[in-house]
């Protein structure tokens, strides 16, 4: 049985989220909606989910010290990890104590915070079919791994980054040197260390998002959500739409590769396993253990968006992952360089047909930073995507 509080109270459930940008927000304003006291915790003040939240906190997450020291002062029940870049093995230390429960496993945060335990576990533990890697401390060790079966094209990423920073493709030679500057400049905690993949010709990609929930008698059952295609741009995504059609076979597939992921990791909450296919050869990439970036269309296609639908797992409750109707989403960069930016155009964007926006509310913009998002829903997925991307374009980030 799930007993849920009153936030502000000596019964409060209260939940910290670690990371508070726009997905995080989400997943406040869901836990919001449903009486939890929420924390939001970031790295810089005013982040969009301290924006929504009972409390707001900033500290340094990469830091054991500052991590340990706010949740003993916090004492939540859920500690719910946002971004990647957390000190999960304070988390771990925290969670074997029965300090507090990490969301969905302090495990699979701490496998999933760079790429190499993630990957190591899928390709290796669970023999699922991924793209050759190597992993690589110096620009001598990745010339090396390259000239010793990755080939060329591949790709080169910081262990420790996530929305493509510091990523860049390989073609030849002459891009080696230069990737792995590249990669060294952009990871969110530096590390000095990389993976080399070998460059998947893939049809289309897909994120599959796979929720543990409790079930009606106390076991955990795994749902899936209909498949989001998407388009990245250097590592970042800028486009996504549910429901993307698939051939019968790559979906199974894909939902048996979501399902022993998923299953090794644990715990209870939603998770976003991403997916390349090719006819009916599908290749895992890589899983957030949250939700998921692509998966922000969802706030527009499915009865309980994926942000719903994590609050509700966390807790213990029921989710229902049945897609309402087809929709796109098309992201809105900054554009600019520049703090408290203002958004021209809102008014002609959502006289696009079936649309919404969300405006993140981050207080600087950089020329690449995702600052907000349009979503649209459609009778077909086509319409929707060409609607999302009509209502972002319409909106026209600027200086103040
Ligand atoms: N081995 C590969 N072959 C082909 N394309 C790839 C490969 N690895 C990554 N990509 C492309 O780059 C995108 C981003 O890669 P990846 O998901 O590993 O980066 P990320 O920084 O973790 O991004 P995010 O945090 O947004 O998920 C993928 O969605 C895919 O489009
Ligand atoms: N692909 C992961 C992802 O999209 N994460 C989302 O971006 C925020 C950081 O944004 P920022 O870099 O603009 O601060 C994170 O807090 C999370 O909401
Ligand atoms: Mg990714």
């Amino acid at each position: 049985m799930t007993t849920l509080g009153t936030p502000l109270s000596p019964h409060a459930t209260k939940v910290m989220l670690l990371g508070s940008g726009e997905l995080g927000k989400e997943v406040l304003i869901a836990l919001q909606r449903l009486g939890v006291e929420t924390i939001a915790v970031d790295r810089y003040d005013n982040a969009p989910g301290q924006q929504v939240a009972h409390h707001a906190r900033t500290i340094t997450m990469s830091d054991p010290a500052q991590l340990k020291a706010l949740i003993e002062a916090e004492r939540p029940h859920l500690v719910v990890p946002e971004i990647e870049a957390i000190a999960t093995p304070m988390l771990e230390e925290l969670e074997a104590a029965g300090t507090v429960r990490v969301i969905p496993t302090a495990r699979a945060a701490r496998l999933t915070m760079d790429r190499e335990g993630i990957r190591v576990l899928a390709a290796e533990t669970l023999g699922l079919p991924t793209s050759p890697y190597k992993f690589c401390n110096s620009l001598e060790e990745l010339q090396a791994a390259i000239d010793s079966g990755i080939g060329y094209p591949c790709i080169v990423k910081p262990v420790m980054s996530s929305s493509g920073k510091g990523q860049s493709k390989i073609d030849g030679p002459d891009d080696v040197k230069k990737a792995w500057d590249y990669a060294m400049a952009g990871g969110r905690v530096s590390h000095g260390r990389v993976i080399v993949e070998g460059f998947i010709d893939f049809d289309y990609e897909i994120t599959q998002l796979t929720v543990r929930a409790v079930g009606a008698d106390d076991q955990i059952v795994t749902s899936f959500c209909d498949p989001i295609g998407h388009v990245q741009v250097s590592g970042d995504y800028v486009e996504s739409w549910q429901p993307h059609p698939m051939h019968p076979a790559a979906l199974e597939k894909s939902r048996q590769i979501a399902k022993a992921v998923t299953d090794n990791l644990g715990g209870q909450g939603l998770f976003g396993v991403e997916l390349f296919v090719k006819g009916e050869s599908v290749w895992f990439s890589e899983v957030s253990p949250r939700p998921h970036d692509t998966g922000l269309v969802t706030l527009c296609t499915q009865h309980q968006s994926e942000f719903e639908l994590h609050a509700r797992a966390i807790l213990g409750l029921p989710v229902d992952t049945r897609l309402r109707n087809p929709g796109a989403s098309a992201v809105i960069y900054g554009g600019v360089e520049a703090q408290g930016i203002v958004f021209d155009g809102v008014d002609e964007a959502l006289r696009v047909p079936g649309t919404d926006l969300r405006l993140f509310g981050k207080p600087e913009s950089f020329t690449k930073r995702r600052m907000g998002v349009a979503l649209a829903r459609a009778e077909d997925v086509d319409t929707a995507r060409h609607n999302a991307k009509l209502a972002a374009g319409k909106v026209r980030p600027r200086k103040a």
